[in-house]
């Protein structure tokens, strides 16, 4: 009889991950693969400030050989209650730096740990791994684009000085469309913030990784990731190991949306949801909710309660505790029974983008929900709120042509008439039919990179074996 191999004998990896799901997502699909089809097993270092319910029953439900530690509490009392999320982040993470170190010398001495690989904003931890002679990687949850932005900007920091949405020219990023400057990630557009200066030293810190694990894949960005090949003398070797999306299959669906899109005809409904962190605001909630009511179409809404100054107000915790009857316009609910269901805080949005009864996604272009909706064969409406998100909007709408987008008024509020006009446009319009036909074909793409044979599971195989080689 073949003898079991001990967890503690697999070769281990050691994630860590900003909070918050959007970024949680993407890794355990990541540890579940190396778990499953490499024979590792995995530590999630995770932060005790800011973690939910939600991510710590998610962490409690992946594989077996994927445990979780938590980090003891950070201090963040003298960082302002309004800080922007970056400042929050940079700020976590530098005063993480002990705390890593501990858990990596601890995991040392108890497992054959073969590499530490952060988020993208761990970029400043790769020097306690290095120091400790632990492989060092990064996992960037965003596309090639933006890996190529965060290649490029600090050079363009050093030749510019207006702010970017004032520079005369858009950016020229190799094997990119250009990209105008009022696009760039949203965190670079005030020079003089903590949160410029946080982003800059989070971009420089990812030519010290050993290499770049990529979510994405070649046939959704040829140019992009054929671009950051060339280049590859200038930075860390790149692994596109994309799309890791999860099968959806354990999502809780308490509220009944399956049930709900069951009794729905085929490729109706189009879901309107912004991610984990996503809010709008109480002018843009009820224009969107009477556009939504004026297309006619079917719709199943993830509404959170209003915010007019943060976008992405409920990041940490996506829980809204008022009931949306509060805050959407009166009667709304009730009107639209027969044609919406109204959801608060949270769906299972796998579930929801793979049932036969969706054939749209309204949605903020986080890269989670851009791959989950190619992934299942789902076009877009792009409807970016924060961080990167405009970026993946251009990239959606003007290059890959798999999104149509609204034209939002000077003060950047969609009117309900432009809501129903481009709803109706994605749903039954021309457009909509050639974003359809162009998903369909990137979802077969993205299952064929994943296949045994695939572009990214070979890119994850060549990583795994460089990992289990130096432990040897
Ligand atoms: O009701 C919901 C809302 C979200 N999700 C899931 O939560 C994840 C959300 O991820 P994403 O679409 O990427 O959005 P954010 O949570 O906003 O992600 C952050 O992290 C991403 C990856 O780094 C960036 O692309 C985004 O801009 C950034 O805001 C996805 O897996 C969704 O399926 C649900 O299951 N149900």
């Amino acid at each position: 009889m073949e003898k079991e191999t001990k967890v503690t004998e697999l070769p281990h990896i050691v994630f860590l991950t900003s909070p918050g799901m959007g970024h949680l997502i993407p890794f355990a699909e990541l540890a579940t693969r190396l778990a499953c089809h490499h024979g590792f097993s995995a530590t999630f270092l995770t932060f005790t400030n800011f973690s939910s319910p939600r991510q710590s029953n998610f962490l409690a439900t992946l594989h077996p050989n994927i445990s979780t530690v938590y980090l003891p509490f950070i201090p963040l009392d003298d960082i302002p209650n309004n800080a922007h999320l970056v400042t929050i982040l940079g700020t976590l993470f530098t005063r993480s730096v002990p705390h890593v170190r501990d858990a990596l010398v601890s995991l040392k001495q108890r497992t054959r740990l073969a590499a530490f690989v952060p988020d993208l904003f761990g970029s400043n931890l790769l020097p306690v791994a290095k120091e400790l002679s632990v492989p060092h990687y990064i996992f960037f949850s965003c596309n090639c684009m933006v890996l190529l932005f965060f290649f490029h900007f600090p050079s363009l920091h050093t030749t510019t000085t207006c702010e970017y949405r004032d520079l005369p020219e858009p950016f020229h990023l190799p094997g990119c469309l250009p990209l105008p400057g009022k696009d760039f990630i949203e965190p670079v557009m005030d020079r003089k913030s903590d949160t410029y200066s946080w982003t800059l030293q989070v971009m420089r810190g990812h030519t010290s990784a050993q290499g770049i694990l990529v979510n994405s894949f070649e046939t959704l960005e040829p140019g992009a990731s054929k671009a950051l090949q060339n280049e590859e003398e200038k930075h860390p070797p790149i692994y596109l190991v994309g799309p890791l999306i999860r099968s959806g299959l354990d999502e809780a669906d308490e509220l009944g949306c399956v049930e709900w899109l069951d009794q729905q005809p085929n490729c109706s409904v189009l879901f309107v949801s912004f991610g984990s962190g996503g809010t709008l605001s109480m002018k843009q909630t009820t224009e969107l909710a009477f556009g939504l009511e004026a297309s006619g179409h079917r719709f199943l809404w993830v509404v959170r309660c209003p915010n007019d100054s943060d976008k992405s107000a409920t990041y940490f915790n996506v829980e809204s505790p008022d009931d949306p009857q509060n805050y959407l316009p009166e009667s709304f609910v009730n009107r639209n029974k027969n044609k919406g269901m109204v959801v608060p805080s949270w769906a299972p949005q796998v579930k929801v983008l793979s049932h036969k009864a969706t054939g749209g996604f309204l949605s903020h272009c986080g890269w989670n929900s851009t791959l989950e909706s190619v992934g299942h064969g789902v076009p877009l409406i792009a409807w970016p709120l924060y961080a990167e998100q405009r970026m993946n909007a251009l990239m959606l709408v003007d290059g890959a042509g798999i999104a149509v987008r609204p034209v939002a008024l000077e003060d950047g509020v969609v009117e309900r008439g432009e809501v129903a006009r481009i709803v109706c446009e994605l749903m039954d319009g021309e457009r909509g039919k050639v974003a359809r036909c162009k998903v369909k074909e990137l979802q077969e793409a993205g299952i064929s990179a994943l296949s045994p044979e695939g572009p990214s599971h070979l890119a994850l195989t060549k990583v795994a074996n460089q990992w289990k080689v130096a432990i040897n």
